[in-house]
């Protein structure tokens, strides 16, 4: 992962932020994500909105939520929809094949949905999530309280090493009422098989590997923009 420092980063995640919004036209149902990157996009498609722009939108988590709809974005219910057009949301890691890590922020069930339903789903980041392999960045697992130590014990067969997500001394809870298991497998050769492995696991909500869920990554690096599709 390139070290840069936080102003620079923050620089990154607006332009990226800023690209992104371009593609979304009126009319739209637009997926929102959830975290620092993301909140530059809602900020943006908000004074948009403002400025005449009609879309709706389905938020990935109960913040993003609150934050669209303060800025007059009109909120669906996510559980309703069939299909939304266009998605922006961030990410942990990724590589250039579209493989990513995301859940860092807790709302990777939500955000995979939105990912499931997206015709068009943008990933927008800053260089420093481009990774060559995935893995750096823990596997965060979203788990149905009673079984917990069910999928712990599973993760443990499936080579990685669990923890337990607390936010200062505070288990961390989803708002979905579950757990967070954060999953270290050191580098993953074959991010596709450790996908469906979990994926077969009881108990286990959603996992933070997103394959063939993203149409198109938008990257800023210094003043530029690089698009992986
Ligand atoms: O997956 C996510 C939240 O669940 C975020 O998209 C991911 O953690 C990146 O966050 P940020 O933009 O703050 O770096």
């Amino acid at each position: 992962m390139a070290t840069i420092d936080k102003t620079q980063q923050d620089a990154e995640k607006l332009a990226a932020a800023l690209a992104a919004v371009k593609f979304v036209k009126d009319g739209d149902v637009v997926g929102l994500g959830t975290g620092s990157t993301t909140t530059f996009a809602i900020k943006e498609l908000g004074k948009r909105v403002k400025e005449g722009l009609k879309i709706t939108a389905a938020a990935s988590s109960i913040r993003t939520e609150e934050l669209a709809k303060s800025l007059g974005i009109e909120i669906l219910d996510l559980g309703s929809l069939s299909s939304i057009d266009i998605s922006i949301d961030g990410a942990d890691e990724f590589t250039e094949t579209l493989d990513l890590i995301k859940g860092g922020g807790g709302a990777l069930f939500r955000e995979k949905i939105i990912a499931s339903l997206s015709k068009n789903a943008i990933i927008i980041t800053d260089a420093s999530k481009k990774v060559k392999k995935l893995g750096a960045f823990t596997v965060p697992i979203e788990v149905i309280p009673l079984a917990y130590q069910y999928v712990f014990d599973q993760i443990t067969t499936l080579g990685g090493k669990g923890q337990l997500r607390s936010v200062e001394n505070n288990t961390f809870i989803t708002d979905n009422g579950n757990l967070i298991i954060d999953a270290d497998f050191g580098l993953i050769d074959n991010p596709v098989k450790l996908s469906s492995d979990l994926n077969q696991i009881n108990g286990l909500l959603a996992h933070g590997l997103f394959i063939n869920l993203t149409s198109k990554i938008v990257m800023s690096e210094g003043t530029d923009i690089i698009i992986f599709e």
